[in-house]
């Protein structure tokens, strides 16, 4: 566990000034990899150290309960403030998480939320002192795992296999979308300026 930061995202390198073969497989690996945490029939929980922006807040939302460190730290989904847009199932699985109101206004305003209001309104189940992140999260994994598995695994597959059916069905043409997207020199001249604009935030 990194202390600070869960995950900055996706790391905007891998589709800045990238060929479109590359971006696709980018893509192609960024939808395994949350079809399987998604999908998983393990009892998931994230222990959100720190930072969890845009990718970093979807790797939280796929998993199936949430604990969020307490402290300077903002989760969301920020895209529209990098000038990109979040893809349908990144906005499902908001929706799926706090509901369709607050997705709306969250996902419009680029919203970063702090520990405190995450919790608010429900993107995080529970916030923690730093150092008792990880304690946290494994009480809360001892009474999940108290439950029969088949039972949880069934209801966990009811609540997400509309989402899961769907984004399998659509994988080429989401794809598809992502690169013809990232490919735009407007978008590529705004990732330019929000990776620039890191670098300074750092000197
Ligand atoms: C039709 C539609 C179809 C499809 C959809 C289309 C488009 C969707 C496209 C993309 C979706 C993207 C989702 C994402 O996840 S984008 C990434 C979003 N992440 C962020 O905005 C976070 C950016 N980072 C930060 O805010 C901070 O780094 C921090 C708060 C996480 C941590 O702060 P620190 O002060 O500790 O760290 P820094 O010193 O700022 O950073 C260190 C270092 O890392 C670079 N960096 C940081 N984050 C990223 C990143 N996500 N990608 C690439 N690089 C990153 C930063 O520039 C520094 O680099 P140097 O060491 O100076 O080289």
């Amino acid at each position: 566990m990194v202390p600070n930061i869960f995950s900055a995202g996706l790391d905007i390198t891998e589709f800045y000034q990238k060929k479109p073969e590359e971006t696709d497989a980018f893509w192609r690996t960024l939808q395994d990899v949350f079809l399987r945490l998604y999908g998983s029939k393990l009892v998931t929980i994230a222990a959100i150290s720190g930072h969890s922006p845009a990718g970093g807040c979807l790797l939280a939302m796929a998993c199936d309960y949430r604990v969020m460190a307490t402290g300077k730290y903002t989760i969301g989904l920020n895209e529209t403030l990098l000038g990109i847009i979040a893809p349908f199932w990144f906005i499902e699985t908001m929706k799926n998480t706090i509901g369709h109101r607050e997705t709306e206004k969250s996902l419009q305003l680029g919203k970063l939320y702090s520990p405190e209001q995450a919790e608010n309104i429900g993107l995080v189940d529970q916030i923690c002192p730093p150092d008792d992140v990880l304690g946290c999260a494994r009480k809360e994994m001892v009474k999940w795992l108290k439950i029969p598995d088949h039972a949880r695994i069934l209801t966990k597959q009811l609540m997400r296999n509309e989402l899961i059916n769907n984004l399998s069905s659509k994988r080429k043409e989401d794809i598809y979308n992502f690169t013809s997207f990232v490919q735009k020199d407007s978008i590529q001249r705004s990732l330019g300026l929000y990776l620039e604009s890191l670098k300074k935030k750092k000197s």
